[in-house]
């Protein structure tokens, strides 16, 4: 069974269509970069992946569970880092941490081993008391996607996970994705060509709502006809290739 597969799946903002007819078919354990210019419809399409807009036309399945019919299914076996970073500023790490734990209704016990578990994991063990409206950027995306993980879901989705972090705080937030590859099925977008090249398994080139391209980097660089990656994306979005 594919983790999340699509089928033509579509949504219509008054005159605009923003995703257009999209079938894709993504693997379990995959990591599966959506890349795009600004406007081509990555977000609207997490938005509906995650039940927080429906679609107009079409459906997607998650690991089987439509998004239309089983919300609460899929709600329950994804986790989500949206775009405008749902950490709570006022809050501290550790009261963010423990407040998804409290959302998702886990006793003390379990409270404190997954607090541990993803402070170790995320690095956050000596910030746990700061409040995250303090933290910077890259540490804020840190803890969204810590707080995503809580859940244990299976399949988790970032949106612009690096968007606006500097050359260092964007390496170390790879580090931090690379590290959950292949244990959990990751769907993230990005306008970072070179975030989409060096992170994924597969990379959908998407551009007014439509799906122009859809593979490996090498596949994509050799469709094009191109040797650097992107030169190919270029290539394909300025549709000088027709692939
Ligand atoms: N709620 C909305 N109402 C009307 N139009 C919308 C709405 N949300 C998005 N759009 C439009 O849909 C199109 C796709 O937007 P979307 O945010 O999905 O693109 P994106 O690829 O995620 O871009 P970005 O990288 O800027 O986030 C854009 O033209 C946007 O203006």
């Amino acid at each position: 069974m594919y983790a999340i597969k699509t089928e033509g799946l579509t949504k219509i903002y008054k005159d605009l269509t923003a995703v257009d007819n999209l079938n894709l078919a993504i693997e379990q354990g995959e990591l599966f970069a959506l890349l795009g210019v600004n406007g081509a419809g990555k977000t609207t399409t997490i938005k509906m992946l995650t039940c927080l807009t429906k679609p107009n036309h079409g459906d997607a399945l998650i690991n089987g569970n439509s998004i239309i019919t089983d919300t609460n299914k899929v709600k329950n076996i994804i986790g989500v880092s949206p775009q405008e970073t749902a950490v709570a500023p006022n809050l501290s790490v550790k009261e963010n941490l423990e407040l998804m734990c409290g959302i998702h209704g886990f006793n003390k016990e379990k409270r404190l081993s997954k607090i541990k578990e993803l402070s170790n994991q995320f690095d956050l063990s000596a910030i746990l008391n700061k409040r995250a409206g303090k933290l910077s950027g890259g540490w804020q995306r840190r803890l969204s996607i810590a707080m995503a993980l809580i859940s244990e879901p299976q399949i988790l989705f970032l949106d612009e996970p690096t968007l606006g972090l500097d050359v260092l705080a964007r390496s170390d937030l790879w580090d931090t994705i690379r590290a959950l590859k292949g244990k959990i099925t990751i769907t993230l977008t990005t306008h970072y060509m070179e975030e989409a090249e060096i992170l994924s398994d597969r990379i959908g080139i998407m551009k007014d709502g439509k799906l122009l391209a859809l593979g490996t980097a090498d596949e994509i660089k050799i469709s094009a006809g191109k040797e650097k990656f992107e030169d190919a994306f270029v290539a394909i979005v300025t549709e000088a290739v027709k692939l």
